[in-house]
C-alpha cells in the first residue's frame, strides 16, 4: 500500500518535472523564433525608421517589376534626399537629424497608399515605389504631395525648421527595365532636382542619362588632374583707372589630356560637389602665392594677387590653418593677398561667414566681394562684413554704355562701395567706351580683356615686363 502510494507520488512528481521541462523546452523555442524573427526583421528594416531597408526594397521592386511585366503596367520609383541634411546634423546634433529622419519616414508613409512602398537606403535617402500608375500624372500628383507633407514645418532640438527635399523620378519600362537602371535614373534625376535649386521634382530622361554619363567620365579624370599636374593658373591683372597694375586675379584652367583646356566653369561645381574642391583650391592657392612671391623676388613691383575661394572651401574647417600654412611655406606677405568670395557664398550663413572672415582680416589678408550685384546681399549686411573691396559683376558693364539701368546700377554699385570705404572694381570691361565711362564715374580700378585676357605666368610675366598689353592704350603708362 505505502509503495503504491510513493510510486504514485513519484509519478506525479515526474509528470510535473516533465511538465517543467515541457513549458521550458516552449518557451526557450518561443524565444529563438521571437529572436529569428527580431533578426530577420533588423536584416530587413532600418533600425531608426522602422522602414524597409534597401535588401529588403530591391526584393519588393523585383517583385514589383515581375508584376509590371506580366501584366504591362508602368511603375514609378521616387528617389528622394533631404536639402542640406548635413547642415541640420552639423549644427543641431545627431539626435536631432535622427528625430528629422523619423518623421521623415512618418509622413512618407502618410503621403502615400498603404499598397505603395516606403523605403529608407541609408543616410538621408529615402525612395517610394508606386507599383501600378497608369499616367505619369498619378506619379507628379505624388511626388507634389511629398513636397508639401515635407514642407510643414518641423519641431527639432525646440526648433521649428524648415525643411525641403529633392526628388527624381524613374518609370518602368521607359528609364530602366530593371532594378538597377530604374534606381540609377531615379537617382541621376534626383540630382538634377538638386542642380535646379532643390526642393523640386525631376523625371528621369535620356538626355539626363546622357549628360550624367559625360559628367561621370569627367569626375573620374578630375579625380587625378591634380596627381597629373593637369592644372595651370592663369593671371589677369588689375588696372586703376590710369592703367597702372595694381594686382592680378590668379584663374585656374584644366588642360585635360584628351579634351583640351577645360573651363572652370565646367570642373569648378564638380570638384565642390565631390570634395576635391579642397585639394585643388589649395593647389591653387599656393601656387598664386609662390609665384607671386618668385615675381617680386626676380624684381617685379609688389603686386596683389587675388584668389577664388569656393563655398565648400570657405566654409571649411581646415581654411584657416591651409592658409596660414600657404603663407608660411612660400613666404607671402598677408597684405598682398585678395581672397574673392560672393554674395551667395557669405548668405549662406551669415553668422558663420562674419566669423571666418573676422579670423581671415586678423591674419592680414584682403577680402574682396566678388560678382558684386547678382547676389542679394541687403546695404545693411554688407555694412557687418569686414570687407576691403567689391567687385561689380561683368553683367552690368557688358552692355553699360547702351543701357541707362546698368549704367546706373553701376554709379549705384560704386557709390555703396564709397561709403563703405572698399575699393571697387569692375569685372569684364572690354571696350574704351566702358573703360571711359566707369573713369567719369570714379571707379577705382577695372580687370577684363580690355586689359588682357587671363594669361599663362610666362606670357603674364612677359606682359608686365613689356609694360604693354596687346597694344592696348590703357597700358602705354604701366609702370612695372
Ligand atoms: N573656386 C574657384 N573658382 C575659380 C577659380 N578660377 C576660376 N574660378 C571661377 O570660375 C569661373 C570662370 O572663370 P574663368 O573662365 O577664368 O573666367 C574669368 C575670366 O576669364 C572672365 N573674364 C575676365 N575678363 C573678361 C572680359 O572682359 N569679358 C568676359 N566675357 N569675361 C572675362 O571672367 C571670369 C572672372 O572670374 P571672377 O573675377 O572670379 O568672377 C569664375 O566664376 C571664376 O571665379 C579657382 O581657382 N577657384
Amino acid at each position: 500500500m505505502l509503495a503504491s502510494l510513493l510510486l504514485l507520488m513519484v509519478m506525479a512528481l515526474l509528470g510535473r518535472l516533465s511538465w517543467k521541462l515541457q513549458r521550458a523546452q516552449v518557451r526557450n523555442m518561443e524565444q529563438r523564433i521571437a529572436h529569428a524573427q527580431r533578426v530577420e526583421y533588423l536584416a530587413f528594416h532600418d533600425s531608426l525608421t522602422g522602414l524597409p531597408n534597401r535588401a529588403f526594397f530591391t526584393q519588393l521592386l523585383t517583385q514589383g517589376l515581375h508584376h509590371s511585366r506580366r501584366y504591362n503596367k508602368q511603375l514609378a520609383l521616387l528617389f528622394l534626399d533631404l536639402d542640406r541634411f548635413k547642415m541640420i546634423n552639423d549644427s543641431l546634433g545627431h539626435d536631432a537629424g535622427d528625430e528629422l529622419l523619423q518623421e521623415m519616414g512618418r509622413r512618407l508613409n502618410k503621403a502615400v497608399r498603404v499598397s505603395d512602398v516606403v523605403a529608407r537606403l541609408g543616410g538621408d535617402e529615402f525612395v517610394v515605389l508606386l507599383p501600378e500608375i497608369e499616367t505619369l500624372t498619378q506619379a507628379e500628383i505624388v511626388a507634389a504631395k511629398v513636397l508639401s507633407v515635407i514642407s510643414e514645418p518641423f519641431t527639432l532640438a525646440g526648433q521649428e525648421l524648415h525643411i525641403t527635399v529633392s526628388i527624381g523620378v524613374a518609370i518602368y519600362p521607359r528609364d530602366g527595365e530593371d532594378e538597377q537602371s530604374l534606381l540609377k535614373s531615379a537617382d541621376i534625376a534626383m540630382y538634377y532636382a538638386k542642380e535646379r535649386g532643390k526642393n523640386n521634382v525631376q523625371f528621369s530622361s535620356e538626355e539626363l542619362n546622357t549628360v550624367s554619363l559625360e559628367r561621370f567620365a569627367l569626375e573620374s579624370s578630375l579625380r587625378s588632374a591634380l596627381e597629373n599636374q593637369e592644372f595651370k593658373v592663369y593671371y589677369q591683372s588689375k588696372q586703376d583707372m590710369k592703367g597702372h597694375v595694381t594686382g592680378m586675379e590668379a584663374l585656374l584652367r584644366w588642360q585635360h589630356p584628351d579634351l583640351g583646356l577645360v573651363s572652370p566653369m565646367e570642373f569648378i561645381p564638380l570638384a565642390e560637389e565631390n570634395g576635391l574642391i579642397i585639394p585643388i583650391g589649395r593647389w591653387v592657392l599656393k601656387t598664386a602665392c609662390w609665384q607671386n612671391v618668385a615675381w617680386q623676388n626676380q624684381g617685379f613691383p609688389e603686386l596683389s594677387i587675388a584668389v577664388n575661394l569656393s563655398v565648400r572651401q570657405f566654409f571649411d574647417k581646415g581654411l584657416l590653418v591651409d592658409i596660414n600654412t600657404v603663407l608660411q611655406e612660400t613666404g607671402m606677405s598677408p597684405a598682398l593677398l585678395e581672397l574673392e568670395i560672393t554674395e551667395s557664398m557669405v548668405m549662406h550663413d551669415v553668422k558663420q561667414a562674419i566669423q571666418i572672415l573676422r579670423e581671415l582680416k586678423k591674419m592680414g589678408v584682403r577680402i574682396a566681394i566678388d560678382d558684386f550685384g547678382t547676389g542679394y546681399s541687403s546695404l545693411s549686411r554688407l555694412k557687418d562684413f569686414p570687407l576691403d573691396a567689391i567687385k561689380i559683376d561683368g553683367s552690368f558693364i557688358y552692355d553699360m554704355t547702351d543701357c541707362t539701368e546698368n549704367k546706373k546700377l553701376t554709379e549705384s554699385i560704386i557709390e555703396i562701395g564709397k561709403t563703405l570705404s572698399l575699393t571697387v572694381i569692375a569685372e569684364g570691361v572690354e571696350t574704351v567706351e566702358q573703360l571711359n565711362y566707369l573713369r567719369s564715374i570714379s571707379c577705382d580700378q577695372f580687370q577684363g580683356f580690355y586689359a588682357n585676357e587671363p594669361l599663362p605666368a610666362t606670357e603674364f610675366a612677359a606682359m608686365i615686363q613689356a609694360s604693354t598689353i596687346m597694344n592696348n592704350p590703357a597700358a602705354r603708362s604701366f609702370k612695372v
